[in-house]
């Protein structure tokens, strides 16, 4: 048995729509590798918060909240069910207002605190994939492998849009790239963990590479 500095950790962070989720999915059933979809975490502590009426402004409440959230993440056949409070809440967390009410929750440092180790417990043999925002600076700092991931805001707000379309929701392509700047925007100056490249991450520009080609790169990588 390996101890836990042993297990091999491929970190992926990025901004909102550059294909973190996308490929860290892929990556992490290419090596057999566990996956910790962090961002889930956030979009579901908010949506909890929206369930049990807390306002997303009240810290203390949100860390309350943070410490005792009943989730379950299940990876089936590269399918991410999330699971809250036994209630499947997989697709209602992936809305545009959701990733901004996650946004918000995340930048407050005792959400983050609170949220810290359940993240970590997903290390487990044979390896872990994570994506995020602040996986390779702060939750992995120790990870053998590093992505920060990145796509122009318009190529990311365009792969959104077409995202949406494919799930049947009406969207504005104009208002979408307004959205993902002001998350981004948020995500990069908050206090505490804020998205970044960590110092020894390879940076990916994917704007001109589709998921095939990025994939191969992250692979060879590893190899
Ligand atoms: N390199 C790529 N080329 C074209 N489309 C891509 C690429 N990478 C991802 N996509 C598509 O872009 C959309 C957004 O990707 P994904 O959900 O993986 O992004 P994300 O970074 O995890 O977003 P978020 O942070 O908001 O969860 C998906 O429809 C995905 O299929
Ligand atoms: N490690 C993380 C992951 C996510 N967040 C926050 C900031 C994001 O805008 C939001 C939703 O994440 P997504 O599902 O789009 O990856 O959650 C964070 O602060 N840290």
């Amino acid at each position: 048995m390996p101890s836990m500095s042993e297990i091999p950790v491929l970190t992926i962070d990025g901004p909102s729509g550059s294909g973190k989720g996308t490929l860290a999915q892929l990556m992490a059933e290419r090596l057999g590798w566990h996956y910790l979809d962090s961002g889930a975490i956030y979009r579901v502590l908010a949506q909890a918060a929206l369930k049990d009426h807390i306002d997303l402004t009240d810290e203390s409440a949100l860390a309350e909240l943070a410490k005792h959230l009943d989730v379950q993440f299940l990876l089936t056949k590269g399918q991410l069910q999330v699971i809250l409070q036994g209630e499947d809440v997989s697709l209602l967390i992936r809305s545009e207002q959701a990733g901004n009410a996650a946004s918000k929750v995340a930048a407050f440092p005792a959400v983050r605190a609170a949220l810290l180790q359940r993240q970590r417990d997903f290390l487990q043999p044979p390896g872990l994939v994570t994506d995020g925002r602040d996986m390779g600076t702060v939750v992995f700092p120790d990870a053998a492998f590093k992505v920060f991931l990145t796509a122009s805001a318009e190529v990311r707000a365009e792969r959104r849009y077409k995202q949406l379309k494919e799930k049947g929701i009406d969207s504005n392509l104009s208002d979408l790239v307004a959205e993902i700047s002001e998350r981004d925007e948020r995500d990069m100056q908050r206090e505490v963990a804020p998205l970044r490249p960590a110092d020894d991450a390879v940076i990916m520009d994917s704007t001109q590479l589709g998921i095939e080609a990025v994939l191969e790169k992250v692979s060879a990588l590893i190899d």
